[in-house]
């Protein structure tokens, strides 16, 4: 049993750590914090620990990895780029990655051997099949023209922000229907705080060295574009063979302006698996095993995708973004 002087401790030890309940449940351990919903007898419980069980409120940014690109076919490589990518943020000890995305581009794009989107779509779903935090999304791809990436990392950001709001009415819907009765209840104080230490989800641009390149290519991005990817956004970018990076960094006066935006992750297990490689690969009968997961060279030739016909698709055409942005200049 308790004595008052205990009780009162532990309550104070509650307010002073600013209303963050210290949980027990495997969703407190795991910094979930979406959809906890606590009973009030389960929070009380909760609040009841002795101190050194208390654990320490976990403060990091939650991080949302978006990867876009032509996935022309997804290969392990893209996979890795997100493991990577998660690995080195939470070894920061500042972010916690929620989830991972990869977004194919549309077929707008129009880039020399792009086959059709439902294609590069279905074996993106395939490789991530046993992911269990990257997810495939068909959003950008089902646009009816090519799509600026900084659109697209603004759709992704909106959308966590309507599920957090909407996560949010739900209570209050909720606590609407009981509010005479637990207007200032144990579960109300505790709903509300874990409501008010909830920071947003940040979406950030997750890519390759080339891909960190590409921006200092001219008429391709958009200045404004590349400083909202970077001020509004950050980027994670995986070292890539026959890409430097640090040096481009340098040589670009905006990418050096928010040097502190972009996260450089070194990748020392090294290998040069492109798309374009496995697509060379297939024209020429040759295997593709172990360098994309089996389920997609399964896919590729029970739909005989990749061979010469295929490579010229878009051929002769402008790259989207570039024909976009010549002539707006
Ligand atoms: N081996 C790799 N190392 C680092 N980044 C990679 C690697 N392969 C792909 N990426 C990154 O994955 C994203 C999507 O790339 P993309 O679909 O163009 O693949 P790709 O292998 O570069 O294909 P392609 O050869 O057709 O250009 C880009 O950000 C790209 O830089
Ligand atoms: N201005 C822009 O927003 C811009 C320009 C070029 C490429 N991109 C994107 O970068 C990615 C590049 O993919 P690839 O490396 O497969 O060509 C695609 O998702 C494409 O949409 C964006
Ligand atoms: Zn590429």
């Amino acid at each position: 049993m308790r004595n008052i002087k205990e009780w009162g401790f532990c309550l104070n030890i509650w307010k002073i750590r600013k209303c963050t309940i210290p949980l027990k449940s495997s969703a407190a351990r795991t910094g979930f914090k979406g959809k906890l919903h606590l009973s009030s007898s389960e929070a009380v419980q909760q609040s009841l620990l002795p101190p050194q069980n208390m654990e320490k409120s976990d403060d990091r940014r939650e991080v949302v990895l978006l990867a876009t690109g032509s996935f022309n076919p997804i290969t392990v490589m893209h996979l890795r780029l997100f493991e990577l990518a998660r690995d080195y943020l939470h070894e920061t000890g500042k972010y916690k990655v929620i989830k991972g995305i990869i977004s194919p581009v549309g077929d707008g794009y129009k880039k020399k051997g792009l086959i059709e989107a439902s294609h590069r779509l279905a074996m993106a779903n395939l490789a991530t099949k046993n992911s269990n935090w990257i997810e495939v999304d068909s959003w950008e791809c089902s646009q009816k023209e090519w799509m600026e990436t900084v659109l697209v990392l603004r759709h992704h950001q909106q959308k966590l922000a309507n599920a957090n709001t909407s996560d949010s009415s739900e209570k209050v819907v909720h606590k609407k229907g009981h509010k005479r009765k637990r207007e200032n209840s144990y579960q109300d104080k505790t709903d509300r705080c874990l409501q008010e230490s909830k920071v947003m989800p940040q979406v950030k641009l997750l890519c390759g060295a080339d891909m960190l390149e590409s921006l200092g290519k001219p008429n391709l991005w958009k200045n404004e574009d590349v400083i909202e990817i970077l001020s509004s956004f950050g980027i994670v970018c995986i070292t890539r063979l026959g890409s430097n990076a640090s040096n481009f960094i340098y040589e670009s006066d905006i990418l050096w302006k928010y040097k502190h935006m972009i996260h450089l992750v070194e990748e020392w297990i090294t290998n040069d698996i492109s798309s374009t490689k496995i697509r060379r690969a297939l024209r020429r009968g040759m295997s593709i095993r172990y360098l994309v997961p089996d389920s997609v060279v399964e896919y590729i030739e029970n739909h005989e995708l990749y061979n010469e016909r295929s490579e010229e698709r878009n051929s002769g055409i402008i790259l989207e973004p570039l024909a976009r942005n010549s002539k707006n200049s």
